[in-house]
């Protein structure tokens, strides 16, 4: 093992997934030396294990979706899915698990890269273990960025370790269609696999325990309409189910529920969260708790660590477990850091350039299920448990005009919350064929704070499913007027 002198860099960043390399990318930009540390591969989870593999495996699916309910369209693709020319498109996506582009990238913005496992080894310190076994030493000048996303969090079930589950990896990866997948969770990634698995040829049954329904975060109607969809697709759901113990047996997987009841099924898939990739990490040489998650303030500081040196951006801080949501706290924190090394005034006032404002206030999200689910802001249960007084809308998508283009027998459903003290939109959701290109209305609508007035003069298109707005703003001007008529005599 070779122990070299220190390399001294003004920031080192530790995972180089979509954060890292964002944060690594703004830090150099702002004109500091910049070094990240990978262990896998560049591009993170989301290249090669979540997002892109996954709405690879989904977008035939929904086109398919889509085009059997157009007129003139449905006879030409009433057929399965060419399941091969599925997984081969998914295996291009995620770049044939081989990330040499992100490593030319990172080269033509100078960030230097060290490829090994980083753990922290005192304030300003990183020690990365190569895979040749050797150590080398980086010190920080100004920031440490910890970017080391999540893994799948698996709960401990008698026999898991027995049966090989599937976690959200091999439910990207896999290259071959399971007869029969179990699926245990309603979340997110439970009800895209689920939509996925099925329309590619798998029998999947889905194991969701208590009686929240699918998509517990989100409003009620959106879990309840796509668990509509599953089951017309022909997905078993079963609600209160709770898996206590399984085992792998003459090559299938056999689990036992809380109630007694047993099954059978050929692959278990574990969508059960996630944990922060901090076990380790040694954030105990910082007087941090290894396995935790990392809380930070508005500028991306670990608020725990003195003299402000940590920053940790994406997943790992838990604030919205979201590409996009992390890559733009990666541009804060990189221009944060960036302020701060050069003395320049750190702008951290609520939407100022230095805070990620819109991590409380306005995260947009996309489910791409069947219906398609896009939600960003408030829930009403958020509204209500914030103490938020809001009033809430609600609108059929099947009555807009557009939708009726869209889609013969179109369901959906949408809901605005406006905050009436504020007089602007608190939160927006949309469930329906289509709905995922229409959220960022709704996102520059939130983060915007646009007066619920003046959205009367932005127009939307006609025939699109964008007039669901115009039908909103009536919905809820009708009803103050209703409240302003003098009462019957
Ligand atoms: C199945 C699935 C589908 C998803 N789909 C979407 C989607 O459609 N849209 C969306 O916005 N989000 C989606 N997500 C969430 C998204 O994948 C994450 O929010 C995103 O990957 C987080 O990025 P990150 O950079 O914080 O972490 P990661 O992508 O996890 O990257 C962290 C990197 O750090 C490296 N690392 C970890 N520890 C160390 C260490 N000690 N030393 C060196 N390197 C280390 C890892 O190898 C990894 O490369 C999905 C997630 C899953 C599981
Ligand atoms: N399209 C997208 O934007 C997208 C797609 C996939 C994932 N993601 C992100 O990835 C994150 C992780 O997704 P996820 O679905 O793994 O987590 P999740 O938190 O959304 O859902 C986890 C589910 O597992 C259940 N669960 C937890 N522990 C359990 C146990 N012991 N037994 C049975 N059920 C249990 C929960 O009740 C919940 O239904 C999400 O927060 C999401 O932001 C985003």
């Amino acid at each position: 093992m070779t122990n070299e002198a220190p390399r001294t860099y003004d920031v080192v960043v530790i995972g180089a997934g979509p954060v890292g390399e964002n944060v690594a990318d703004r830090a150099r930009a702002a004109g500091l030396s910049t070094v990240i540390v990978e262990r896998e591969l560049l591009g993170g989870e989301c290249s090669y294990w979540a997002c892109e593999p996954s709405k690879a495996l989904l977008r035939p699916v929904l086109a398919r979706a889509d085009a059997r309910r157009v007129p003139g369209l449905r006879q030409a693709v009433a057929g399965p899915l060419d399941v091969e020319a599925v997984l081969a498109h998914r295996d291009k996506m995620s770049a044939y698990w081989n990330d040499e582009n992100q490593v030319d990238w990172l080269n033509a913005v100078s960030v230097d890269l060290i490829r090994g496992h980083g753990r922290l080894d005192g304030p300003r310190q990183v020690a990365v273990q190569t895979p040749d076994g050797d150590t080398v030493r980086l010190t920080a000048r100004h920031a440490v960025a910890i970017c080391t996303g999540t893994s799948a969090a698996l709960p401990d079930t008698p026999g898991l370790d027995t049966v090989r589950p599937w976690t959200s990896r091999e439910a990207t990866s896999a290259d071959h269609v399971p007869g029969r997948l179990a699926i245990v969770g309603g979340g997110v990634v439970a009800v895209e696999m689920a939509t996925a698995w099925q329309a590619l040829g798998a029998q999947v049954t889905m194991l969701v325990r208590g009686d929240a329904g699918l998509l517990p975060r989100m409003e009620p109607f959106a879990g309840e309409l796509v668990a509509d969809g599953l089951r017309e697709a022909g997905v078993d759901i079963r609600f209160g189910a709770s898996v206590t113990y399984v085992a792998r047996e003459d090559g299938e997987v056999r689990m036992t529920l809380a109630d007694g009841a047993e099954l059978a099924a050929d692959e278990i898939l574990f969508a059960t969260g996630r944990a922060p990739r901090t076990a380790d990490l040694g954030l105990e040489t910082v007087g941090l708790t290894a396995g935790d998650w990392l809380t930070v303030d508005d500028t991306g500081r670990v608020t725990a660590v003195a003299d402000g040196w940590l920053y940790a951006a994406g997943d790992v801080n838990q604030r919205a477990l979201l590409t996009h949501q992390g890559k733009y706290q990666a541009r804060i924190v990189g221009a944060a850091i960036g302020a701060r090394a050069k003395g320049e005034p750190v702008d951290d006032a609520r939407w100022g350039a230095h805070a990620t404002t819109a991590d409380g206030a306005a995260v947009p999200q996309v489910v791409f299920t069947d219906p398609e689910v896009a939600s960003v802001g408030l829930t009403a249960r958020e509204a209500e448990r914030a103490g938020r007084r809001v009033e809430v809308v609600d609108y059929d998508i099947a009555r807009v005009a557009g939708a009726h283009q869209y889609a013969e027998g179109y369901r959906g459903q949408a809901r605005m919350l406006v905050d009436v003290d504020r007089g602007t939109v608190a939160g927006v959701t949309f469930v329906g064929p289509g709905v995922g290109e229409l959220l960022h209305s709704a996102t520059v609508t939130v983060a915007g704070e646009v007066p619920v007035e003046r959205l009367w003069h932005a127009v939307p298109a006609f025939p699109t499913i964008s007039e669901v707005w115009l039908r909103l703003l009536e919905t809820y001007r009708g009803r103050q007027q209703d409240q302003m008529l003098p009462p019957e005599a």
